[in-house]
């Protein structure tokens, strides 16, 4: 199969996806890499793997429909079976969302449904939380509400600030949790059926 990837900055999810397809953890082909903001970090990682990637910058459209209209023709060009947001800072469209529906997947870092949207980790740190996590999901119109398929989380210490729930979550939870359920869409283990994640015929 065929994976795409969309990005809006570091691209440190995206780098752990990419080594799992060179290594052959993820039996994909990343076919294209797309970002809504030139020149950032995660562009360069997809030139160094040989992976094809492009911009198309968010500023150039009018609108939200342009632009997404824009996006889904070069996504589409690419022919992707699978396609990965990883750290993509755009609301989609519900028209986008349509469009790819079903094989499209958001890492999230939170334990939906607990904090959907932006600012996570402080939502996390001022509520006391005891537990923090990041989730994957299948993309579906309401924001951060698709499907579930599986969760990662760590324990909040006592000297936890933002940054380094930030940076703990990504080291001990991401980068491993995006490459194993790619690998299950990628090994047509996991499927969507009408709004849930199925794997190997379980409901999950
Ligand atoms: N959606 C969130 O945005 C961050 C992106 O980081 P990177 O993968 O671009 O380094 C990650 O924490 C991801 O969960």
């Amino acid at each position: 199969p065929r994976l795409a990837v969309l990005i809006s900055g570091t691209g440190r999810n995206l780098q752990a996806i990419l080594e799992a397809c060179a290594d052959g953890r993820i039996p994909a082909t990343p076919s294209l890499v797309l970002s809504n903001r030139p020149d950032v970090a995660g562009l360069q990682r997809a030139a160094d793997f040989g992976v094809a990637h492009a911009t198309v910058d968010h500023r150039a459209y009018p609108d939200r429909e342009h632009f997404d209209q824009a996006l889904g023709d070069a996504l589409e060009a690419a022919q992707p079976d699978i396609i990965a947001l990883a750290g993509f800072m755009r609301i989609l469209t519900p028209g986008f969302i349509r469009r790819f529906k079903g094989r499209m997947f958001n890492i999230h870092p939170s334990l939906l449904p607990l904090y959907r949207g932006l600012h996570t980790h402080r939502q996390a740190l001022e509520n006391g939380d005891t537990w923090h996590g990041a989730s994957i999901h299948y993309v579906t119109e309401e924001l951060d509400a698709g499907a579930v398929i599986k969760q990662g989380r760590i324990r909040i210490q006592a000297d936890d600030d933002e940054a380094s729930l930030a940076r703990r979550l990504m080291e001990n939870v991401e980068l491993a949790l995006y490459p194993e359920v790619l690998s299950w869409a990628a090994s047509g283990r996991l499927q969507w059926r009408d709004g849930i994640a199925v794997l190997d015929d379980q409901p999950l």
